[in-house]
This record gives structure tokens, sequence and C-alpha cells, in this order.
């Protein structure tokens, strides 16, 4: 049988960055002219990538940008946000100890992230976490990125597995949505930046705590599947 693969979402998932990202958000709207974010807004300000969360912070207060404008303000947060990495980010709880377990079983791990690749590669370098996983791809990595499923599914052909015997895990509808695109089974994490319950989105199954990640869980969802099928 093909190695499982289990594919992390990063951003709210493996990693609570939400503190970070706020920080250089609001560095952006200090520089650009705009009122600062409050922490509740970043359940939806996330998830889509950076430009996003700028366009939509913008957006609150009714201020269009122009294509120009919005790249000014992603050069002026990527050199503030990687500045400062890792600053407060921290994995969350139970996650190495999960992601040994699902190694020590011979599964392969990856990460699919909307964030720029580069800035995924830098937060996991300072973490030390980079070689765990046989593939990471950010949201320029591709010409797709979640919702749509390709990214996923490019992801899995990194790493070298098949999507047959893969699961993603996510805190977001993209993810969950993407998981969906691709055909492959989605765990939903609740503790991430969603700012509907990740259980309206129809995941596979939520988990509250990375202590419930193991490979029974994640043999259990692809052998479903694939009995589904
Ligand atoms: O940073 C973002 O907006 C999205 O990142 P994620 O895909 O890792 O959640
Ligand atoms: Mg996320």
């Amino acid at each position: 049988m093909t190695t499982p693969l289990v594919v992390f979402d990063l951003d709210g998932t493996l990693i609570d960055t939400a503190p970070d990202l706020m920080a250089s958000l609001n560095h952006v709207l200090d520089q650009t002219g705009h009122p600062h974010v409050a922490f509740e807004d970043m359940t939806w300000l996330v998830g889509q990538g950076a430009k996003v969360m700028i366009e939509r912070a913008w957006a609150i207060h009714d201020h269009p940008a122009s294509p120009e404008q919005l790249e000014t303000a992603f050069d002026i947060f990527l050199a503030r946000y990687a500045a400062e990495m890792p600053g407060r980010s921290r994995p969350y709880p139970g996650l190495i100890a999960a992601l040994d377990r699902l190694s020590d079983a011979g599964m392969q791990l990856a990460v699919c992230t909307n964030k720029t690749e580069a800035l995924a590669r830098k937060l996991l370098d300072a973490m030390e976490l980079s070689d765990r996983f046989a593939a990471i791809t950010g949201g320029d990595t591709f010409n797709v990125r979640k919702p749509h499923g390709d990214h996923i599914l490019c992801t899995i052909d990194k790493a070298g597995c098949r999507a047959a015997n893969s699961v993603m895990i996510g805190d977001s509808i993209n993810d969950i949505l993407a998981a969906q695109n691709a055909g492959v089974p989605v765990i939903a994490v609740p503790f991430g930046y969603s700012d509907k319950p990740v259980a309206s989105f129809n995941p596979d199954i939520v988990i509250e705590h990375f202590d419930e990640l193991g490979e029974q869980l994640v043999r259990g969802l692809i052998a479903a599947r694939e009995h589904a099928s």
C-alpha cells in the first residue's frame, strides 16, 4: 500500500500566527493611513493570504484600493512580517507529539498553505519543523490556491504520494472546500481562524485537540473514502 499522507494547513492549524499577522497588518494600516483591526477580526481576515487580508481590512472602512496601492502595502507587510518572525507564533498544543506519532507510524506529512511559500518556509524553519514535511507549498507555488482542489492535489504529488491515501487537516472554509474539491477526506480543527463554526462546512470530522490525531483516525478516514467510492 502507498504511504499515507497527512496534508496540514499552516495558519490556524499547525501554528497560532494571528498575533503576529495582526501586528504586521496593523503596521501596514498605520503606514497607509487606515484604522487598526481588532483581534476578533482575524477570524475572517486570515485564510486567503496576506493580500486578501489587507484588502479586507481596508474594506471594513470602505476604502477600496488600487492594484498599485495593494502591491505597495503587500511589500510593507512582507518586510515587517518576515523581519519579526517567529515573533509570538507557536505550534498548537499537542502538535509536535502528533507529528511524531504519525511519522513513527510511517506516514508522510506535507504543508499546503495560502501564505506565500517563502514566508511559510521561513516560519517553519524558525520553528524547526521544515524537515518533517515531504512538501511545503504556498499560495504562490502553483497557479491555483485553496479553495481550488488542485492546490492540495499538486501538494500530494510533490510529496510523492497519492490522493487516495491522503487526508487534509485545516481550520477554515478554504481548507475544507479545497479538500472536498480534491476528493480528499478532511479533518477540521476549531481552534484556528474561522468566523463560522468549522462543523458547518461539513468536514469528515472535527477534532478539538491534536491529542486526537493519530494513525487510526487517518487510516480510518482513508478506508472510509475508499469504501464509499
Ligand atoms: O495566511 C493566510 O491568510 C492563510 O494561511 P493558511 O492557508 O495557512 O491558513
Ligand atoms: Mg488556516
